[in-house]
């Protein structure tokens, strides 16, 4: 609760900021203040939210170096940020993307799974799964602008989301390689591959826990768009147009629709889930082939 109080975002005033940033530089103002009239933004360690109420599209940034990795304060930043957008009228749209260089980012923590006890488990599950919940289920219309690498739960936020654009560079990677790292995807993000991919594509990719290129992920339909990453944000706030010229009402209905059969088994089987992984991940074995997989990704630097 502490931590949900430290973290909590505040919405600020986007006149009263940029002002108070002129004031802190000494400067002149270089934009005129009506520029910032329908500006709301808000920051917390690990994400920030600007939301332009005159357009209706909120930026949802992921701050959070070396490599936007989920712990439990950036979970619970994403869920706080996600209700206030959610309730706010002025809010139709939701873009993810990273402020962090090559990286969309890496995933659940796995210092959050590593030499914790089952107590700690259960509640990152539960967190998890609200992040996963929230984004899947969201009224508002979400874009991913993967502007980098997006392994295991960094494809999570881009599969939950309605449209995917990543950015063009080969170098970039996107996919649920949990298999690699000695876990299981669970049930209702294998469920949201397979809408995205169909049954026999995110078997293939599950159990051989691919990372995709960017160029290769969409060919198999994982990405819906590459433009040059310099366009990746540009490209999803037209995109987000597109989806805006459809009412909000038959929209939102048609979505519900889509993926109520999805969200309905989540939630009936929501406890044995957090059950399953708490059991799971507290394992001898499956906290041996995590600390496997930690050593590997700090020998890569060595
Ligand atoms: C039968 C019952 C079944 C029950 C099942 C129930 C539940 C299911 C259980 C689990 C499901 C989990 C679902 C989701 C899982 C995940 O998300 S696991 C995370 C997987 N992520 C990855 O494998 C990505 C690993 N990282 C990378 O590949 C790279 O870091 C990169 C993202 C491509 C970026 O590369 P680069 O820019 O070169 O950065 P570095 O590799 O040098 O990394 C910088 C530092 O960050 C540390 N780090 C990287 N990723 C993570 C991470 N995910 N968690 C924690 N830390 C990470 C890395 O070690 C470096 O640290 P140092 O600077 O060396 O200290």
């Amino acid at each position: 609760m502490a931590s949900v109080l430290r973290h909590s975002a505040k919405f600020t005033s986007g006149i009263s900021s940029s002002l108070a940033a002129c004031a802190r530089n000494g400067t002149a103002c270089a934009f005129p203040c009506h520029a910032f009239r329908h500006r709301n933004s808000s920051t917390s360690s690990k994400i920030r939210v600007d939301l332009d109420s005159s357009t209706g599209v909120a930026v949802m940034t992921l701050q959070g170096p070396p490599v936007n990795s989920m712990c439990m304060d950036f979970l619970t930043d994403f869920a706080i940020s996600m209700e206030k957008l959610e309730l706010d009228k002025n809010c139709r749209g939701l873009i993810l993307t990273s402020a962090v260089p090559k990286v969309f980012s890496a995933g659940l923590d796995i210092m959050e799974m590593y030499g914790k006890g089952p107590e700690h488990a259960t509640v990152f599950w539960r967190a998890v799964q609200e992040m996963w919940f929230k984004l899947y289920s969201s009224n508002m219309v979400t874009i991913a602008a993967v502007n980098g690498s997006s392994p295991a739960g960094g494809c999570l936020l881009a599969l939950s989301s309605d449209y995917r654009i990543m950015a063009d560079n080969p170098r970039y990677v996107i996919g649920l390689n949990e298999a690699q790292v000695g876990i299981v995807a669970p049930f209702w993000l294998k469920d949201n591959m397979v809408q995205t991919l169909g049954h026999r594509q995110t078997e293939k990719s599950l159990q051989l826990a691919q990372l995709y290129s960017a160029p290769d992920a969409l060919k198999i339909g994982l990405v819906d768009k590459l433009v040059p990453e310099e366009k990746v944000l540009s490209t999803a706030t037209e995109t987000m147009a597109k989806w805006f010229s459809i009412p909000d009402h038959s929209r939102q209905i048609t979505k519900s629709m889509m993926r109520k059969q999805t969200i309905d088994k989540f939630l009936s089987n929501r406890e044995t889930d957090i059950n399953n992984f708490a059991n799971f991940v507290t394992k001898d074995s499956i906290q041996k082939s995590l600390g496997t997989y930690l050593a590997k990704l700090k020998k890569k630097k060595a």
